[in-house]
C-alpha cells in the first residue's frame, strides 16, 4: 500500500509539474520567436510551425493531467483490494495449523510383512492409522477436525457422527486422499498391491506424496469410495457396474470366453482368481448375481440385459443408483470402503440388507449416517463436534458402537 501513496504523491507532483509546464509552452513561442520576427530573422510561417509544434508537445504532455481523476479511481480500487487482501492475510495468520502443512498419506503392504497382520489381542490386523491428523478446507483452511488419532482394524466397522457442517465428509476425503490440506499421518496397511513405487524402490512403505503417486493411491482397489450420489456413466449397465474398478473392459461378457482363451463351456464354472485377485473383470454371472445382491435383478429383464445403453441417472430412482454402487462394491471387494451416506435414500430394510452383504464379503467400512438404525451394524463410533478456535482441545471422541451381529 505504500507503493500505492508514493505512486499517488507522485501523480499530484506530476500535475503541478506539468500545469507549470503548459504555461511556460505557451509563453515560450511568443518570448522566443517575436523578437526574431521583428528582427526579420525569420519568416511567419516558421512562426506558425512552431507554435503547432509546441501545442503538439503540450497535448502529449497533459495526457496524465486529463486522466488524472481516472487514475485516482483506479488508485482507490486498488487500495480497497489491499485492506481486503491484508484482511485475509490476517485470518489466515491467525489459524492455529499457520504454517500449512500437508497430510502425509502412507501406504503399506502388509503382504511381505506377516508380523502386522496379528496386532491386536483378537487377531485382527491393523487396516487404516489416523495419527494426529488435523483437517482444513482446501480453500480458506478453515480448521474442521483437530489432533485425531485412531486405528481401524479389519471388520472393526467405524461408524462417523456429529451435527452437519463438523466435517465428516471432510474427514473421509483426507482419507480418500482427495484432500491433502492439514496435517498429521494416515497409513493404510494393505493386502492387494499397489505399484507406486518405481522400479528401483524397495521399500515396502510408500509416502504418496507426489501428484502422480497420490492419483494412483485415488484409482488404488484397496480401499473404494461410495458418495451419496453416485456418479453414473455414459454406457451400459455393465459398464455401470465395472466402473470405477474396470473402466475399459466393456467387454467382459463376450471376452470371457473368446478373448481371455476359455472355451465357452468353462464360461459358468467358478473363477477362484476373481475372489482372490478382484482385478480380473467379472463375467456377465458375476454380474448379475451382484445385481441380485443387491436387489436390482429386475433392472436386467427390465432393460433387456446387460447391454443397452441409457442415460442411468435419470431412469433409475436414487435408491437404485445407490444400490447399484453397492453392487459394484461388491464385484471389486476392496479392502475398505469409506461410505458417504450411500443408504441415505434407501428405505431401513433395504440398508439393512446392504450393510449385511458388505460384512458378510469381508469388506471393512467406515460410514456416515444420520440414522440411529445404523448404530448396529458398526463396532465402533466417532463422534465429530463442532469445532471452538480458541480451545486447543480435540472436537471427536470415540466410544464402542453395538457389535454387528451378522
Ligand atoms: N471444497 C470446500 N471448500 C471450502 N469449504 C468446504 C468445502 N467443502 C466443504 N466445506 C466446508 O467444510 C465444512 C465441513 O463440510 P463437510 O461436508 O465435511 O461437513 P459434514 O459434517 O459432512 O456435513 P453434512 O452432515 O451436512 O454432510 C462445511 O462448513 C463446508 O461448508
Amino acid at each position: 500500500m505504500l507503493n500505492l501513496q508514493q505512486l499517488l504523491i507522485s501523480t499530484r507532483n506530476l500535475e503541478f509539474f506539468t500545469s507549470s509546464y503548459r504555461h511556460l509552452i505557451q509563453i515560450l513561442p511568443a518570448a522566443v520567436v517575436a523578437p526574431m520576427y521583428f528582427a526579420g530573422k525569420i519568416e511567419f510561417g516558421v512562426i506558425t510551425q512552431s507554435v503547432s509544434a509546441f501545442n503538439h508537445i503540450l497535448g502529449d504532455f497533459s495526457l496524465i493531467v486529463y486522466e488524472f481523476q481516472a487514475i485516482s479511481a483506479f488508485s482507490a480500487v486498488i487500495e480497497r483490494l489491499g485492506e481486503f487482501d491484508d484482511v485475509l492475510d490476517y485470518t489466515s495468520s491467525n489459524d492455529p495449523l499457520e504454517p500449512f502443512d500437508e497430510i502425509q498419506l502412507t501406504y503399506s503392504n502388509v503382504k511381505d510383512s506377516p508380523f502386522l497382520l496379528s496386532k491386536t489381542p483378537s487377531g485382527a490386523h491393523k487396516l487404516l492409522e489416523i495419527e494426529s491428523l488435523s483437517v482444513q478446507t482446501p480453500t480458506n483452511k478453515a480448521l474442521l477436525i483437530r489432533d485425531l488419532s485412531l486405528t481401524v482394524c479389519n471388520n472393526e466397522h467405524l461408524l462417523v457422527t456429529g451435527p452437519s457442517g463438523t466435517g465428516k465428509t471432510s474427514l473421509l476425503r483426507a482419507i480418500a486422499g482427495l484432500w491433502r490440506a492439514g496435517r498429521g499421518k494416515i497409513t493404510f496397511y494393505a493386502k492387494h498391491t499397489l505399484d507406486v513405487t518405481a522400479p528401483n524402490e524397495s521399500s515396502k512403505t510408500v509416502d504418496i506424496h507426489n501428484d502422480d503417486k497420490r492419483s494412483k493411491y485415488r484409482d488404488f482397489k484397496g480401499v473404494f469410495f461410495l458418495p451419496q450420489r453416485p456418479y453414473m456413466v455414459l454406457g451400459t449397465l455393465r459398464q455401470q457396474l465395472l466402473y470405477p474398478t474396470w473402466p475399459s473392459a466393456q467387454d467382459s461378457a463376450p471376452r470371457s470366453s473368446i478373448s481371455n482363451g476359455l472355451l465357452p463351456f468353462f464360461e459358468d464354472a467358478p473363477r477362484p482368481e476373481v475372489v482372490s485377485a478382484p482385478f480380473l473383470p467379472p463375467n456377465t454371472n458375476d454380474l448379475i448375481k451382484a445385481l441380485e445382491d443387491v436387489c436390482l435383478g429386475y433392472l436386467v429383464s427390465r432393460f433387456s440385459g446387460l447391454d443397452t445403453i441409457n442415460e442411468w441417472s435419470s431412469v433409475l430412482s436414487l435408491g437404485e443408483q445407490q444400490r447399484l454402487a453397492f453392487a459394484r462394491l461388491l464385484l471389486s471387494r476392496p479392502d475398505l470402503v469409506l461410505l458417504d451416506e450411500s443408504t441415505s435414500a434407501l428405505d431401513e430394510a433395504n440398508e439393512a440388507h446392504l450393510y449385511e452383504k458388505v460384512n458378510a464379503a469381508g469388506i471393512t467400512y467406515i460410514s456416515i449416517g444420520h440414522r440411529t438404525s445404523l448404530g448396529k451394524f458398526h463396532k465402533k463410533a466417532l463422534q465429530i463436534t463442532p469445532i471452538h478456535l480458541e480451545s486447543k482441545q480435540p472436537n471427536w471422541s470415540i466410544k464402542e458402537s453395538p457389535v454387528f451381529n451378522s
